[in-house]
């Protein structure tokens, strides 16, 4: 047995049941019932206002559901965000959250807080057990940043990185928790093609390597490249879920979200797109390096 089949054997990874989230009189969710399986990259999409970040609110502790609730691995979650990311649950927001001025590899590490175990007074004293707390820390947070493509960034201050590696550094401190899933809340907003094709392959290679992905974006290209499953949410409710033909074909979802069907194979009119900025990347390369 592969091990990709037996993570696809062992059940949700995470089970949202009747989740609703009332603000006084405005129900931003109504009864949403939504399962990530181990394997599964999930995509939730909807118009502005529909509920899809209150609805990754409810999901990490930030909000309490009104009613409804949210099981990770067949343990419903407490609702406070540094349970939720202990249990195995690490998001990025829609906006960039970094500690600016701390450097790439500092704000990767402090991802990591919740798997480390060494306590305040063991800090202070900065023992044996520390300082290899420490060691492994760093090892990890390295490794996460060579994953992301970041690691000769490592020293830098996070502040001074280019938009697009920004987001990358929110996803490489979030996968420092090593969840067991990722919320990722648009995190293709503000890139260019390129960018927003690296992140796809990113996703994937996240996939690859067990950890189920729950994903916010108003990109569609992105989402029906990348989605193995999507649920659509009009005014707080589900409308649709199913795989990105069965979404995209919808009616209901056509008028209520995406406008005009959606023409063309996926992918092809972004993949033109990105050749053609890499065809102009090395020009733009050296002007860089030539400092103009
Ligand atoms: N803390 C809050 N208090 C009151 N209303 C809120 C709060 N958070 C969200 N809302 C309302 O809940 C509704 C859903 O908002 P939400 O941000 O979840 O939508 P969204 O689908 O993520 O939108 P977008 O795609 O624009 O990010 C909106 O009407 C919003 O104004």
């Amino acid at each position: 047995m592969t091990t990709m089949t037996s993570t696809h054997t062992t059940g949700p990874v995470l089970d949202a049941s009747g989740v609703t989230m009332r603000f006084g009189g405005l129900t931003a969710v109504r009864s949403v019932d939504l399962t990530v399986s181990s394997g599964e990259i999930v995509g939730l999409i909807g118009p502005n206002g529909a509920g899809k970040t209150t609805f990754f609110n409810c999901l990490t502790g930030l909000y309490i559901p009104t009613e409804g609730k949210v099981s990770y691995k067949g343990t419903v979650l407490p609702p406070k965000p540094h349970l939720v990311t202990k249990a195995g649950i690490a998001r990025t927001f829609q906006n960039i959250r970094l500690f600016s001025n701390m450097t790439v590899l500092e704000n990767v590490l402090v991802g990591r807080h919740t798997r480390t175990k060494e306590g305040l007074i063991s800090a202070l004293l900065r023992g044996p057990g520390f300082r290899k707390a420490e060691d492994e820390s760093t090892a990890r947070a390295m490794e996460l940043l060579e994953f992301t493509g970041l690691a000769h960034k490592a020293d830098h201050l996070s502040r001074n990185l280019p938009y697009g590696e920004q987001r990358k550094l929110e996803i490489a401190r979030a996968l420092a928790s090593d969840p067991g899933l990722l919320l990722l809340d648009e995190p293709t907003a503000g890139m260019n093609p390129q960018e927003t094709r690296a992140t796809e392959e990113l996703v994937f290679a996240i996939r690859d390597r067990g950890i189920a992905v729950l994903v916010i974006e108003h990109d569609m290209r992105f989402i029906f490249n990348l989605c193995d499953r999507v649920a659509v949410l009009v005014q707080g409710e589900k409308l649709v879920e199913g795989t990105s033909d069965v979404v995209q074909a919808d009616e209901r979802v056509v008028a209520a979200y995406l406008g005009t069907p959606f023409e063309g194979a996926p992918g092809d009119e972004e993949l033109a797109e990105v050749e053609a900025a890499e065809a102009a990347a090395p020009s733009t390369n050296a002007r860089t390096e030539e400092g103009q």
